[in-house]
């Protein structure tokens, strides 16, 4: 039969499927016909009208290959190794990100024109929308490996071809990347591809664990296997786990074993091991780092399978053995110790802060806005050997997205209209040596991420206009009060900008579930008599009552607000309940606005803003909130200054 025969009789092939399910020629399995009518149904794909391969731009290419450039870098070595084992057969290797676009590409140069043509190449979109039913494309909208084999495919002109494609998943379980071998010409039969199947499936699987055990290199993985000798070499299940044992991130297989284990799927917050296998705390941590024979057996809880497991070690050896027997000794830091008293949440956050303060992994504070993620980032910065050197804090919600990029890159002398003339150093680089706080992380354009990554993956930077970068040497710890991971699925943050930031999570909770608050506010009332030179003031136990019992929206913010007020205007050297704020005393209601209520002009920020004549600081301190929260909130709402000129009207 003539290709064009052939064409022509896959495309009836096609409408008749389509129209009414006849058996005209060959019929799809299951999967493939889901994607034949996906393309005529959902993205009105004519199967009569074939359609040439699209590659995209230079430019195009280069920005699906940024939003993945850490991911490649970690993939290289199986993308080599597979290529080298199917080179010789003739396949092709693709990899493609997560809307199908490929990213890298290793193929024969001698074949270069056809497998252009063919769409076999570097920046090829194969998407399902645009390529119709193929390996890659199918693969991405079903989340499955799969081969799509000549007439599978739903365009005429890649019934000669052959290509197998299986997916790669992030840490969550989202769709990363997609590994693909692909041949101009096969063998007619479709059980001649069993083994590209197999061999592809088992590449992703090992590029996928290789950046797990990236990601996670600074915490402890417990790794497991069915098969106490492949533990070490391949052990199929990870486990990233905190200090409690509470699984903060599993790959493909650890994933299932949760939803397979009802204890650990059902469990409210992060599942822990010891609800996945029958063990305690203790049985985990007592496997040995660093000895011969590290490995333990484990009870799986639903299925009693026994599970070997070993520990990997964190690059920055976080762990400590034998916690429950022995537990670690910390050294005083005083200006560590200073932020808490007793409460769980924080001992571990400042006992990690305190490990962590001499070592260059990126710190993530999370916390609510006022819980004090400046104060414990320069506590940090403080008690490190940096002390000595700049501590840089840029808030990303406060500066105009126009401005952001120059203020923290800097610019050379005439790189653009209106810039000094000296040029300018930008925030990072005046943070060398020293510690480079990011505050509200998740308000940072995407863009912006792209090179903030480059500047944390390269060590240096590149000023606006300037021809060569600059060696940049400095910590850099970010801090949002938003759920990242919630942001990365709605694709407004980056993955892999969130992995190099978030070597170690340092989370403070909110002030109203501190059991430490007594102290909190002694201490907060503490500071302000000795910031303000003041007489000593106590506070009446009916003060403290109502102190303890609020609910502090604001948080430690708020309370220094509350407290200063109260000192202004108490009577005498005691504070009694009476001189509280209002607010403290009944439930100070969080404000939300919507941009409704600004078009119907009831909007309770714009009232402020105009009431406190656009004074970000006087309507922060009327809501008892920070000054970057009522920016949010300004951005939120689409309401700008109309002062405003490039800089904060305040
Ligand atoms: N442990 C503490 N003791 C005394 N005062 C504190 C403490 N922690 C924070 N504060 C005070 O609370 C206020 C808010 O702190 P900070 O700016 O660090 O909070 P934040 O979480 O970074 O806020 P935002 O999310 O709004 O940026 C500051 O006035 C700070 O001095």
């Amino acid at each position: 039969m003539t290709m064009q025969l052939a064409q022509r009789h896959h495309m009836d092939a096609i409408l008749s499927f389509a129209e009414d399910n006849a058996r005209v020629g060959h019929l799809p399995g299951e999967l493939i016909g889901r994607s034949w009518k996906r393309c005529i149904h959902e993205y009105g794909l004519d199967p009569c009208r074939p359609r040439n391969a699209r590659i995209v731009t230079h430019q195009t290419l280069r920005e699906h290959q940024d939003s993945v450039d850490e991911f490649l870098n970690v993939a290289r070595a199986g993308v080599d190794q597979l290529y080298g084992m199917v080179a010789q057969l003739g396949y092709v290797l693709l990899l493609t990100d997560h809307r199908g676009v490929t990213v890298q590409y290793l193929g024969d140069k001698n074949s270069d024109r056809r497998l252009r043509q063919a769409g076999l190449y570097l920046g090829a979109d194969w998407s399902e929308q645009y390529a119709g039913t193929c390996a890659v494309g199918t693969c991405i909208q079903e989340q499955k490996a799969l081969t799509c084999h000549r007439v599978d495919h739903f365009d005429a002109t890649h019934i000669e071809l052959t290509c197998t494609s299986a997916p790669i998943l992030d840490p969550f379980g989202k769709l990363l990347a997609v590994l693909d071998i692909s041949a101009l010409d096969s063998p007619h039969a479709r059980h001649s591809q069993t083994f590209a199947l197999n061999l592809t499936q088992l590449y992703a699987r090992m590029i996928e664990d290789a950046y797990f055990l990236r990601r996670y290199r600074n915490q402890v993985i417990f790794r497991c296997d069915a098969s106490r000798e492949f533990v070490q070499v391949n052990g199929q299940y990870l486990f990233a786990i905190d200090d409690n044992g509470r699984i903060e991130a599993s790959n493909t297989a650890g994933r299932a074993l949760i939803s397979d284990t009802p204890a650990a799927a059902e469990s409210e917050g992060r599942p822990s091991l010891t609800q996945l296998f029958e063990c305690q705390l203790r049985d985990i941590w007592s496997i040995p780092f660093d000895q011969e024979d590290q490995v333990r057996a484990f009870r799986h809880q639903s299925s009693g399978d026994t599970f070997f497991a070993a520990l990997v070690q964190p690059r920055a050896t976080l762990a400590r053995r034998n916690r429950d027997e022995a537990p670690e000794v910390l050294e005083n830091v005083p200006r560590l110790d200073a932020l808490a008293a007793d409460d769980p949440v924080m001992r571990r956050t400042l006992g990690l802060a305190r490990r962590l303060r001499n070592r260059d992994v990126g710190l993530l504070i999370l916390g609510e806005t006022g819980t004090g993620k400046e104060v414990l980032a320069r506590a940090v910065h403080d008690s490190s050997h940096r002390s000595k050197r700049a501590f840089v804090a840029v808030n990303c919600a406060a500066i105009p997205e126009s401005l952001i990029e120059s203020e923290l890159f800097g610019y050379v002398s005439g790189a653009f209209t209106g810039a000094r003339a000296k040029g300018m150093r930008g925030l990072i680089q005046q943070a060398d040596g020293g510690t480079l706080f990011l505050d509200e992380i998740g308000d940072m354009p995407l863009q912006l991420q792209t090179r903030l990554l480059r500047v944390l993956a390269e060590g240096e930077i590149l000023p606006i206009g300037a021809q060569s970068p600059v060696r940049i040497n400095c910590r850099v710890i970010a801090a949002t009060h938003q759920n990242l991971e919630e942001l990365i699925n709605k694709g407004a943050f980056r993955a892999d900008l969130y992995y190099r930031l978030n070597g170690a999570t340092l989370r403070l909770p909110p002030l109203r579930q501190r059991a430490d608050r007594q102290h909190v506010i002694q201490s907060v009332l503490k500071n302000l008599i000795a910031d303000g030179g003041l007489p000593d003031v106590r506070i009446r136990a009916d003060a403290m009552s109502a102190l303890l019992a609020h609910d502090w929206p604001g948080n430690i913010r708020q309370l220094v607000n509350a407290l200063t007020f109260a000192e202004a205007t108490c009577d005498g050297r005691e504070i009694t309940a009476s001189d509280l704020p209002e607010e403290c005393l009944s439930c100070h209601p969080l404000f939300v606005g919507g941009r409704d209520d600004v078009t119907s002009g009831s909007n309770p920020l714009l009232d402020a803003l105009n009431e406190h004549h656009w004074n970000i600081s006087r309507v922060a301190r009327h809501f008892n909130v920070s000054r970057p929260t009522v920016y949010r909130w300004m951005n939120q709402q689409g309401i700008s200054s109309p002062r405003f000129l490039g800089h904060s009207p305040d």
